[in-house]
């Protein structure tokens, strides 16, 4: 029998380092743990708790004390600055989680090098485009960021580099320092009246909005993704990036580094702009083709341009930053005292928070479940899990799973039940049996497809109250060969079934026959002809092994017909035992199944 499952293996959070010991918080039988920080969203089988050894967690740049001290406390924090990127993938297979801001490049190498170890990537900040997102999920890695704490911060800065450009403060500061007194060389212009396009209406682009208003500027907007009523209620139109751009006296950009906003301002895009025109960039370096903006500056269709951001940092192209009409920072939009300290405990939380297996708010590549939805949602979750781990196991050896049906029965409309936590438990109960992969809520769709799995998710609506997120689940796994021929539909697809009882999963269908037996400890299924005395006979021989019986159960077609009965055990019978089982006379096939 291929089963091979055992809760050991159910982490989906796990060390690859024998040395570094973790055991599992929960039991394979339990659902959710409790959090210890409220508001926070646990996953089952997620949560892991060190024994002993405390988690390690790499500080590659300057992060605020808070968060340092926070970190402390559930971790060994290894604050290392300035690696280069050699002598980050080396450290990194210590380590389980890493914490970055902008200067460190978290790319598919430094994922690689981690061994399976690095759990969590936290960005203290919000852009996240200088970690491979991709390659983070691949290796089923959570990546969270610190979105909110520093966008006052980014947006002051914008609104200093807006006005400090406007009135030349830090060409004339310099030549004041260097003795000079050019009252008509840094004569300015006013904002007053003057039109800002604001290219990214999100929390910095609102945040400069509503101040620019402040300053009596006309303020428009481009962000195809924000709600208009967003940008009505701070006063502001959102137009078309082509009528921003040709109508701006300002234009300030604050959209993230994507393909689609890669050297958004080109060549193209600058000669479509009024003359004079003068920018601000506080976003990302690479949203600007930096040689057409010196182009532009040098033909006067960019007046000024005052910029935090470079396409590398530090800048290597002195054109660009020593252009007189050029005001530069190193990067310091999210730099303020105040910025600092609440990104790094925003940080610090969400790390510690996913290295105990909850699912922070703030994390980048995993579908988010809000609270009440997976409250709701937490005895299925551990029946999705359980009946992929069922069905797998059912399939006859050598017989490739490809195409898995899941049925999801529930009296809510689809749009009212978000599944895909269930589908992801689902897929870590199909694969992980079966292999030596480890799946969690990051990797799960990633796992499945590498795999050439196929999970096609169906919904039967029923009648009756909708207060019960659903009525049942079944999995059905198309195309392969049963080693329990009972356990195939009609149609010819193995096919389980469960639902909650009082809190706890049930197998509720195996085939065609219905059964009733608590998803706890292990299971023998076992179809007979249906005669008397049979679940005494199973009985006595399991007893004589000394394996505890929790429940069982018979669904047969008719009367002193075929029968299936489900055993739930406690402990794991011997091979003996199963032998002596499967002789008895009536007993026509029989498989023990792991859950
Ligand atoms: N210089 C610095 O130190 C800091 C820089 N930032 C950067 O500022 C930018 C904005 O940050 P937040 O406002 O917090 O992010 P956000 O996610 O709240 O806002 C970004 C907005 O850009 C919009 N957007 C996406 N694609 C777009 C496109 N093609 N054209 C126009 N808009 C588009 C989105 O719909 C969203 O509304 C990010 O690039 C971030 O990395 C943020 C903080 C500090
Ligand atoms: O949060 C962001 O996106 C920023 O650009 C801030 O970067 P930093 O954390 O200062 O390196």
């Amino acid at each position: 029998m291929a089963a091979s499952a055992s809760s050991a293996i159910n982490l989906s959070i796990k060390p690859s380092h024998t040395s570094f010991s973790w055991k599992t918080h929960l039991s394979s039988t339990s659902a959710l743990a409790v959090s210890p920080i409220s508001g926070h969203r646990q996953y089952p089988r997620f949560v892991i708790y060190a024994v002993g050894d405390k988690p390690t967690v790499l500080v590659a740049e300057k992060l605020g004390e808070a968060g340092v001290n926070l970190l402390k406390e559930f971790a060994d924090v290894d604050c290392s600055y300035n690696l280069t990127p050699e002598e980050l993938c080396n450290k990194i297979s210590l380590c389980d989680a890493l914490i970055v801001r902008s200067g460190t490049k978290v790319s598919r190498e430094v994922f690689e090098s981690s061994g399976g170890r690095l759990k969590v990537v936290g960005r203290a900040g919000v852009g996240i485009d200088n970690v491979d997102l991709a390659a983070a999920t691949e290796h089923g890695c959570l990546v969270v960021n610190a979105p909110t704490a520093n966008t006052v911060a980014a947006a002051e800065h914008g609104i200093a580099l807006l006005t400090a450009m406007a009135r030349n403060v830090a060409q004339a500061d310099a030549s004041v320092k260097a003795g000079k007194w050019l009252r008509n060389k840094y004569v300015g212009v006013s904002l007053v009246g003057k039109t800002l396009a604001v290219m990214g209406f999100g929390k910095v682009g609102s945040e400069v909005a509503r101040r620019a208003k402040g300053l009596g500027m006309h303020v428009i907007a481009h962000d195809p993704y924000a709600p208009a009523d967003r940008a009505r209620a701070i006063g502001v139109e959102l137009v078309s990036f082509d009528k921003a751009i040709a109508s701006a006296d300002f234009i300030s950009l604050h959209m993230p580094l994507t393909p689609a906003t890669n050297k958004v301002l080109n060549d193209e895009t600058f000669a479509k702009m009024k003359k004079g025109v003068r920018i601000v960039n506080v976003a990302r370096g690479g949203v600007i083709d930096e040689d057409a903006l010196v182009r532009a500056l040098d033909a006067g269709i960019v007046a000024q341009a005052a910029l935090d951001v470079f396409t590398v940092e530090p800048p290597k192209d002195s054109k660009l930053v020593q252009h007189e009409n050029v005001t530069a920072t190193p990067h310091l939009g999210a730099s303020t005292m105040e910025a600092q300290e609440g990104v790094a405990i925003e940080i610090a939380e969400a790390v510690v928070g996913a290295l105990k297996g909850e699912l922070a708010a703030t994390a980048v590549n995993a579908p988010m479940v809000p609270a009440e939805v997976l409250s709701e949602l937490k005895p299925f979750v551990a029946l999705a899990e359980k009946l992929g781990r069922l069905a797998v196991q059912l399939v006859a050896g050598g017989s490739g799973v490809k195409s898995v049906k899941v049925t999801y029965g529930s009296a809510r409309g689809p749009d009212d039940l978000d599944t895909r936590l269930l589908r992801a438990m689902i897929t870590k109960g199909l694969i992980e049996p079966i292999s030596s992969s480890f799946v969690n809520l990051v990797n799960a769709d990633f796992t499945a497809k590498q795999r050439g799995l196929r999970i096609a998710e169906l919904r039967s609506l029923l009648n009756g109250s909708p207060e019960s997120p659903l009525e049942f689940i079944q999995v059905q796994i198309s195309s392969v060969e049963s080693k329990f021929a009972s356990a195939l539909s009609d149609s010819g697809e193995i096919r389980v079934e469960g639902r909650v009882k009082d809190g706890i999963p049930h197998l509720t269908k195996v085939g065609s026959f219905e059964v009733d037996v608590s998803l706890e400890g292990s299971i023998i299924l076992c179809r007979q002809v249906d005669q008397p005395g049979m679940i005494g006979k199973v009985g006595s021989i399991l007893s004589e092994g000394n394996v505890n019986v929790s429940f069982m159960s018979v669904g047969r077609v008719a009367p002193r017909k075929h029968a299936v009965m489900a055993i739930g055990v406690d402990d794991q019978p011997s091979k003996e035992i199963l032998k002596r089982i499967g002789e008895i006379p009536a007993v026509e096939e029989f498989v023990y199944l792991k859950i």
